[in-house]
């Protein structure tokens, strides 16, 4: 039996379609991703806290669950919204249908709407604040006005710091991820992991600890409210700032940290999150976008070589390149809306990138960033 489902926006608009998950209400920003593939890593991806997810791509589910493809412990999105969920999901690796794996995690989800119209209003509009009911909440008088009381109910990410909520809360080690000695990667007889890389952890996606591991790094993976100094006492090679949630600007443990940390000659390298938390301690200032960049096929320019590179993105704040103070330079511009998608300190042995180089969506252009980091470690320790 279908159970009815809403979907309503600040603006007003409302969408009837059938609950795919749990009953209930939740409410967040609603955003949409263009992806064709990777809806579980982008519901575990723990960026997606507090926002419900569109996913544009109509047939979403065909190929079940697997407990592989998860970038967190569980689901992070507030909800989820598709055009249609397939009647059988077929894979060898499917353990679960995503309407089961919804449900046991207790997160809301709606089917059978027109995404196409809900897309052009987020595209017009700009994000919007949202919410879902579903189930029994979702029929009889009053529904939809619950609905668009909660939507309007939502405060919105700007201002919200969601990284300390999402943060592990005690130190842990990370070394899944299959290391050999590979050409460039020197055996330094320090043990199989040549380099010590401490990981602020604002809602990291495992993929990147697993690349970083792959790549010869040893991770010790902190709270995000770790000060600096109790990071410098572990004497790391390197300092790795993940992704994560909400608005970076009220992160303000995290800004004085990394300022620290970049007193120092430590090689830093920042990701989404951890890339507009650079930004914000080299001095320059972070805005909230009009809809974000939310896919798996974003051309992003390499300023210095020209390349363009196909990237995986997730993000609804950027880091705004007209107010780089001096010792920062743009190494990477979006061509789809000329927004900043990497910088570098002209100063220190840092660099960030907004994109997601650790994503493997077909492409995986951007994957030797994570070199770059390698490199700037190798060099330190041989200087
Ligand atoms: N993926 C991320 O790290 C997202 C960063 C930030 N929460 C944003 O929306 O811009």
């Amino acid at each position: 039996m279908n159970r009815p489902a809403i979907l309503a926006l600040e603006d007003g608009s409302v969408f009837h379609g059938t609950a795919i998950g749990a009953d209930g209400q939740t409410s967040g920003e609603v955003v949409f991703n263009t992806a064709m593939t990777g809806y579980q890593e982008i519901l575990t991806d723990p960026s997606y806290t507090r926002q419900i997810v569109t996913l544009t791509y109509p047939h979403i589910g065909n190929t079940g669950i697997n407990r592989e493809d998860v970038e967190s412990g569980a689901i992070a999105a507030a909800g989820l919204v598709i055009r249609d969920l397939p009647l059988l999901a077929s894979s060898f690796r499917s353990e679960q249908s995503l309407s089961d794996y919804l449900k046991g995690q207790n997160v809301l989800g709606i089917a059978d709407i027109d995404t196409r119209r809900l897309t052009r209003i987020l595209r017009d509009k700009g994000a919007q604040n949202g919410a879902i009911l579903a189930g029994p909440e979702a029929s009889g008088d009053g529904a939809v006005e619950r609905a668009l009381e909660a939507a309007r109910a939502f405060p919105g990410l700007k201002g919200m710091d969601l990284a300390k909520v999402v943060s592990c809360q005690t130190p842990y080690e990370w070394s899944e991820g299959e290391w050999t000695l590979g050409e460039g990667y020197a055996d330094t007889g320090l043990g199989e992991r040549p380099y010590h890389v401490v990981a602020y952890d604002y809602g990291v996606k495992r993929n990147i600890l697993r690349m970083l591991a792959s790549r010869g790094c040893r991770l010790t993976v902190v709270p995000a409210q770790t000060p600096a100094s109790e990071v410098m006492a572990m004497n790391p090679d390197g300092v790795f700032l993940a992704n994560g949630p909400g608005d970076p600007e009220p992160c303000d443990y995290a800004i004085k940290a990394i300022g620290e940390i970049l007193e120092t000659e430590l090689p830093v390298f920042g990701i989404c999150l951890g890339h507009q938390l650079l930004a914000l301690a080299s001095g320059a200032k972070t805005v909230k976008m009009k809809f974000g960049h939310h896919g798996a096929n974003h051309p992003v320019q390499d300023l210095d070589s020209g390349q363009v590179m196909i990237t995986s993105q997730n993000h609804g704040f950027a880091a705004d390149e007209a107010t780089l103070p001096a010792n920062v330079r743009a190494t990477h511009r979006s061509l789809f809306d000329g927004s900043l998608q990497g910088i570098e300190r002209t100063d220190r042995p840092a660099f960030s990138f907004q994109g997601h180089p650790e994503a493997s969506p077909g492409p995986r252009d951007v994957a030797p960033l994570f070199d770059r980091f390698i490199e700037m470690m190798k060099a330190r320790r041989q200087a």
